[in-house]
């Protein structure tokens, strides 16, 4: 399949505030901490969310992490939750939450990650919740719903369906897609989509400037953003991607992953509606 994602598929689903919006009604998203040491990676896509449109975007901080996550963020909120059953009542009041950068490879995540299945938001998962099932991967399924999305590198996607890479990345994201039962991205240089209905695309605009430590965590946090705003969780996928993709290449050499979100206004600013 020739690349095929294109802002003509998605353009017209992209959200904008309306002139009686307010931040609850843009969309609310939250985003899991690390511990103490590993805070940078929600930091990186929290504000990715921000930046693409989210009204309210929330750093969800195991205790160590609160204080440090709350002196080096403005605009995004800071909460701190102490079990599973607390994340969970945090979780209750967002639309979508993102799991799994830096998030540590420990049962804890995988009881996080069961507690916010259970509430109403639409689920980002990405690195460390994602391998931490490479053994049980129907623990991980079992969490999940048609509007979630996983984001796995290849290294990722290979832990998770280690039967799948064998039919090439695109058949293997469509079955992984079906055997999850709900949105794959399936990330590298030629990142593809694929939802458990059956609708796939091959993303072509990406840059090797994107091999660069927490781009996937600005990723995350773009596709998390775009669905808190309540759009389908497939063309959010397709978005974030090619817009995280146009960023890097918009900024050029010596991008590093904190530069993206601060390119997505004139990315933004290229789709709006004239
Ligand atoms: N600023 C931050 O705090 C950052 C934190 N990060 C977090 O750091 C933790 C560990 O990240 P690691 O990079 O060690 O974990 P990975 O799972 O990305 O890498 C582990 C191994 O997987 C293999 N692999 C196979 N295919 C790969 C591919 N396409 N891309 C990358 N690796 C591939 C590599 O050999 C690598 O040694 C994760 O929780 C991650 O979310 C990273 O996201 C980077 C930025
Ligand atoms: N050579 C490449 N060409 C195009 N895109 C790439 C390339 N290498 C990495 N990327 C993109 O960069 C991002 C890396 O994500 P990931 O591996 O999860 O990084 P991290 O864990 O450091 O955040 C993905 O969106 C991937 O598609």
């Amino acid at each position: 399949m020739k690349p095929s994602n294109h802002p003509d598929l998605w353009r017209d689903a992209l959200p904008w505030p309306g002139p009686d919006t307010h931040k609850h009604h843009r969309g609310r998203l939250g985003v899991v901490s690390g511990g103490a040491l590993r805070t940078g990676a929600a930091r990186l896509a929290a504000r990715a969310g921000l930046r693409i449109g989210a009204g309210l975007v929330r750093i969800l901080c195991p205790r160590d992490a609160a204080l440090i996550v709350a002196a080096s963020v403005e605009a995004i909120m800071v909460d701190e939750f102490s079990s599973p059953e607390a994340l969970f009542q945090l979780a209750g009041a967002l639309d979508a939450v993102v799991i799994g950068p830096a998030a540590g490879l420990t049962e804890a995540t995988a009881l996080n990650l069961a507690a916010l299945g259970r509430t109403g938001a639409a689920l980002i998962v990405d690195a460390d919740a994602l391998t931490l099932f490479k053994d049980r991967p129907k623990d991980l399924f079992g969490c999940l719903d048609r509007d979630d999305v996983l984001t796995p590198h290849e290294g990722e996607f290979e832990r998770l369906f280690p039967d799948l890479p064998v039919y090439g990345r695109e058949v293997a994201a469509s079955k992984a897609s079906e055997r999850a039962g709900a949105v794959i991205v399936l990330k590298g240089r030629e990142t593809v989509i694929a939802a458990p209905d059956g609708r796939k695309v091959v993303n072509g605009n990406g840059t090797p400037l994107l091999a660069t430590a927490g781009s996937g965590d600005v990723l995350a946090g773009m596709i998390g953003g775009l669905v808190a705003q309540r759009m389908d969780s497939f063309d959010a996928a397709c978005a974030a991607v090619w817009m995280h993709a146009d960023a890097a290449s918009r900024f050029g050499p010596g991008l590093i992953a904190e530069d993206l979100s601060e390119q997505l206004p004139s990315v933004l600013r290229g789709l709006a509606p004239a």
